[in-house]
């Protein structure tokens, strides 16, 4: 049977590193499909990260394709990125602090200032608590507030996709909630979402595909919900603590 969704993001055999000669990706596949959220997790430096910075031209592709809406993305410049709609938010240092927060939305909108009005309200429509506190300062924010923030930056050039790296790391286990609650929100708004997390169980739960990353390699792919119930991912990556939630 063939798959009449639309493709938005293939990653196809692509090798990356850091250091001349020593590849972290060893020939690793991504597919994210128009609307949906992906999910990558894997055990610590298995290259979860590094597949994001691969995307968004943080690392060096060595061998392999990345494209968006079918058209290649390998050596492309950040700001040739954004104009390809491609949005990322790294785990940390992800926001300006001297700068307010109405200051970093527009910062996100440098390539097309004029549909500021129109992507702040989309923002807020989500993030309803930042919409009052647009003069407060992105530095006297919380992590989680913070971590908001990063990400409506992100949503305000109306990306084609939005690479979220860790948006949970470093909160309480509430905030934690909130901030799968909120990608999730994101992604029932239209977005197409690639997310790395290290909370594996809470990902593939919200997941609507995910990937086990091993060693450079997508070892595993399917269904968040194959994925949770799948004796050997559980065995080798989840771990069998928390499975009643799954
Ligand atoms: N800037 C860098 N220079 C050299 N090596 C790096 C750099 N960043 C990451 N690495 C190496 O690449 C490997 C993969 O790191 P990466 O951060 O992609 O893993 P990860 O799966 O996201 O891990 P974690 O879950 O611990 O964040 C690790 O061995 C790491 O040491």
């Amino acid at each position: 049977m063939t798959d009449q969704r639309t493709l938005v993001v293939e990653v196809e055999n692509v090798k990356a590193g850091y250091l001349p000669g020593v590849d972290i990706l060893h020939g690793t596949n991504l597919v994210a499909h128009q609307g949906e959220l992906v999910g990558i997790i894997g055990p610590n430096g298995a290259g979860k990260s590094t597949l994001l910075k691969a995307i968004f031209g943080l690392v060096q592709v060595r061998g392999g394709d990345v494209r968006v809406n079918g058209e290649s993305i390998v050596g492309l410049k950040a700001d040739k990125l954004v104009a390809r709609g491609v949005a990322f938010v790294p785990q940390t240092n992800n926001v300006f602090p001297s700068l307010t927060i109405a200051e970093n939305l527009q910062m996100g909108l440098f390539q097309n200032p004029k549909i500021y009005r129109e992507r702040l309200e989309f923002v807020t429509g989500i993030f309803s608590e930042l919409g009052s506190r647009l003069n407060q300062r992105a530095g006297s924010l919380s992590g989680g507030e913070r971590q908001m923030v990063a990400m409506c930056r992100a949503l305000m050039m109306d990306p084609t996709v939005l690479l979220l790296d860790e948006p949970s790391a470093g909160l309480s286990p509430v905030r934690q909630d909130d901030a799968f609650i909120r990608v999730s929100d994101i992604n029932k708004a239209g977005v197409t979402t690639i997310m790395v997390e290290q909370n594996a169980r809470r990902c593939l739960q919200i997941c609507d595909r995910g990937y086990v990353l091993d060693q450079g390699k997508d070892a595993y792919e399917g269904t968040g919900r194959d994925l949770l119930n799948d004796p050997k991912v559980i065995g080798l990556y989840l771990g069998t603590l928390g499975t009643e939630a799954a």
